[in-house]
């Protein structure tokens, strides 16, 4: 059978890294592009030196749809509005879009959409098993307890990170708002400061933590008169996303157009 050529996008960033070692890793999956932004130092280096896995004769290039034409799927941890562009040039190649970026306003969530009419889309603000199960276990939880239980998700990352609240996060929320039959946009409270007043009954709120090199922890906190439920997830090392990713390019083949979810991959959806 032959190899499933995966292409990653940032190949220079931490996620990059990481996915382009997690592939080497993987029976049956090579390394056939690897993208970053134009201008970038690392244009023009051997994708897999710069990942520290020894040479692949990859070299890394800002040419997307080049590389795009030429794989069956893209791996792609970098910002919103470079995903976004990669999400159209996916559907123009009609090859499997991994997407773990995090951080899309709902503009950007409207043009993955369109592109998901004619590519396969994965998404997910998080792309290990751990979390996964988590979301699940969430989901579950919430659905259990009435409003008497507030809902606070707790996270906290390294001092690099852009977005808050963290993709996790957010996916951590939108379980719980589903449990309770809810909409997370109607019960969000994304950011205290100040005279706040006192919670509001129903509300899930969020809190995020920055600093050092912390790859991921999260919460989701179910805190009612005298008791409090904790439900918690440590990422050690970013392999964990990365083996997730790998596993969703692979499942994507032949599967969709659509948009789904690492719950699909895993097999979580019905948990
Ligand atoms: N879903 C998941 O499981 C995970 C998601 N993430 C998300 O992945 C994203 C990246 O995280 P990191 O790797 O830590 O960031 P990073 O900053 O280390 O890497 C991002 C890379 O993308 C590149 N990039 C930006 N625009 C580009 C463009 N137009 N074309 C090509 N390359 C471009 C940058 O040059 C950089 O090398 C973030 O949104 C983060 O939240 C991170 C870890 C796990
Ligand atoms: O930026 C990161 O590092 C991470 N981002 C994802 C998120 O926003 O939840 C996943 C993971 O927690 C690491």
């Amino acid at each position: 059978m032959e190899a499933l050529r995966i292409a990653v996008t940032g190949a220079a960033g931490r996620m990059g890294q990481a996915l382009i070692e997690a592939i080497t890793a993987t029976d049956g999956c090579v390394v056939a592009g690897a993208i970053e932004r134009a201008g970038h130092e690392a244009l023009g280096k051997d994708a897999g030196e710069l990942a520290g896995v020894g040479r692949l004769d990859v070299q890394v290039t800002d040419q997307a749809l080049d590389v795009f034409a030429a794989v069956d799927a893209v791996l792609d941890f970098t910002a919103p509005a470079a995903t976004v562009e990669f999400a159209d040039l996916a559907a123009q190649a009609r090859i499997v879009h991994v997407i773990g970026t995090t951080g899309f306003t709902s503009d950007h969530e409207a043009r993955l959409e369109a592109a998901a009419r004619h590519a396969t889309l994965v998404r997910a603000g998080n792309m290990s098993l751990g979390v996964n199960l988590l979301t699940a276990l969430t989901r579950r939880v919430a659905q259990a307890l009435d409003a008497d239980w507030d809902i606070e998700i707790v996270e906290m990352h390294h001092r690099h990170k852009v977005d808050a609240p963290s993709g996790t996060a957010l996916m951590l929320g939108d379980a719980a708002a589903q449990g309770r039959g809810v909409l997370l946009d109607d019960v969000a409270d994304r950011g205290r400061d100040g005279q706040t007043g006192a919670r509001k009954r129903g509300d899930i709120g969020f809190a995020a933590l920055r600093g050092g090199s912390v790859v991921g922890e999260h919460s989701a906190i179910f805190a009612a008169e005298k008791e409090r439920i904790v439900l918690s997830h440590i990422a050690e090392d970013r392999s964990i996303f990365a083996r997730g990713a790998v596993k969703a390019a692979q499942w994507g083949q032949g599967k969709g157009p659509g948009s789904f979810s690492m719950l699909d991959v895993l097999g979580l959806s019905d948990f």
